[in-house]
C-alpha cells in the first residue's frame, strides 16, 4: 500500500484534505483522527504535523507528502518536490520596525527571531552574514516589541500580522512558498504513485480551466479558433443550419470573461461556460 503523509492541522490541512478527495481518495471523517485507510485505491493516509512531513518521507517511512515549500527548506530533509499544488501561497521574509533594520546587509550582529531556523541560517551562510537567531515557536511577530529580538522572520500571506505588529519588510522575499508534493528523489514512480500524480495533475487543470462551448459562422471560425486555441485543438462540429459550426475548448478560468467578449465581438453567440469536475490529460 502506498503511505501518504498529509497534514493534520494549520493552513495546509483542509486544502489538502480537499485536493485528494476531489482526486477521488477518501479522507478521514475526524479532524482527530491520524489514520485512514482507503483500500479501494491502495493508498494509507497518515495526518501529520506539516512541518515533520518531509522528515517521515525523507527517511523512507512514507513514500509521499504534502507540505510547504518553506518547510521543506526549514527540514533540510532529503526529498524532492514532485508537484506544486497550487494552495496556500506565501513569502517568507525578513521585517522590523520602519527605519531600524534597512537591508539584508543591516541584518549583520542582529537577534532574529523565527520559527524557521533552517531557512533563516541558510540564507545567512549564503550572504555571508553573522547574526544571531532565536528560534521560536510562533507568534514571533512579537519578539520584537517584547525586546527578544531586532528582527523577524517568517511567514507573510496578506501582510496583516506584519502590519498590526508595526513591522515593515526588509529586503526581498527570502523565498515564495506554496503547497508541494514531495517523495524521495531515488523513490520508484511505480503505478501507484503515478496514478496519484495524474489524478492530483487533473484537479489542478479542472480547477485552472473551464470548458467554453459556442456557435460562430464557418469564414470566422479561424479567428475564433486563434482566441480559444484549447490545450491540444478544439473540438469543431457542424451545426444543422448551413454556414454555422460549433466550436468547443479548454479557457483558462481566469480569461475566459475576455475571451467571451471578444468571441461576442466576433459574431460568436450561444457562448456557454462549464466547469469540469475532472479530467486526465
Ligand atoms: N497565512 C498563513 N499562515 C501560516 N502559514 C501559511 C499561511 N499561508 C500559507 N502558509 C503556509 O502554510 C505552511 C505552514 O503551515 P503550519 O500548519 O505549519 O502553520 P500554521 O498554519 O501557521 O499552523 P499553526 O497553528 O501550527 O501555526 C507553510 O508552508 C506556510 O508557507
Ligand atoms: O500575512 P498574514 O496573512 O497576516 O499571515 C501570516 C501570519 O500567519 C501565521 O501566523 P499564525 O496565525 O499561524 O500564528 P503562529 O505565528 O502562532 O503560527 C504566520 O506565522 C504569520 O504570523
Ligand atoms: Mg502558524
Amino acid at each position: 500500500m502506498l503511505r501518504i503523509a498529509v497534514p493534520n492541522k494549520g493552513t495546509l490541512s483542509k486544502p489538502a484534505s480537499d485536493m485528494l478527495r476531489e482526486a477521488g481518495y477518501r479522507q478521514r471523517g475526524d479532524d482527530r483522527d491520524l489514520v485512514c485507510v482507503d483500500a479501494d485505491n491502495g493508498v494509507e493516509f497518515f495526518y501529520l504535523r506539516p512541518r515533520d512531513i518531509a522528515v517521515y518521507v525523507g527517511s523512507g517511512d512514507l513514500d509521499l507528502g504534502i507540505t510547504g515549500q518553506d518547510l521543506l527548506v526549514d527540514s533540510g530533509a532529503p526529498v524532492s518536490e514532485l508537484l506544486p499544488l497550487g494552495f496556500a501561497p506565501a513569502t517568507f521574509r525578513f521585517a522590523a520596525p520602519p527605519e531600524t533594520v534597512r537591508d539584508v546587509p543591516d541584518l549583520a550582529g542582529r537577534r532574529i527571531a523565527t520559527a524557521y531556523p533552517g531557512v533563516v541560517e541558510r540564507f545567512l551562510a549564503d550572504h555571508e552574514i553573522k547574526a544571531d537567531v532565536v528560534r521560536l515557536d510562533g507568534a514571533v511577530e512579537n519578539a520584537v516589541r517584547l525586546g527578544v529580538a531586532d528582527v523577524i522572520a517568517d511567514v507573510v500571506a496578506t501582510g496583516g500580522t506584519l502590519r498590526q505588529a508595526g513591522l515593515v519588510p526588509v529586503g526581498e522575499p527570502i523565498l515564495v512558498s506554496e503547497a508541494v508534493l514531495v517523495g524521495r528523489p531515488e523513490g520508484e514512480r511505480n503505478g501507484a504513485v503515478n496514478q496519484l500524480l495524474r489524478r492530483l495533475q487533473g484537479v489542478l487543470v479542472a480547477r485552472r480551466y473551464v470548458m467554453l462551448a459556442y456557435d460562430v459562422r464557418a469564414d470566422r471560425l479561424e479567428g475564433a479558433v486563434a482566441l480559444t486555441p484549447g490545450i491540444e485543438s478544439p473540438t469543431v462540429s457542424p451545426l444543422h443550419r448551413e454556414g454555422w459550426v460549433a466550436v468547443q475548448a479548454m479557457v483558462m478560468r481566469t480569461e475566459v470573461h475576455r475571451i467571451m467578449d471578444e468571441l461576442y465581438d466576433l459574431g460568436a453567440r450561444a457562448i456557454l461556460v462549464t466547469d469540469i469536475h475532472a479530467c486526465r490529460l
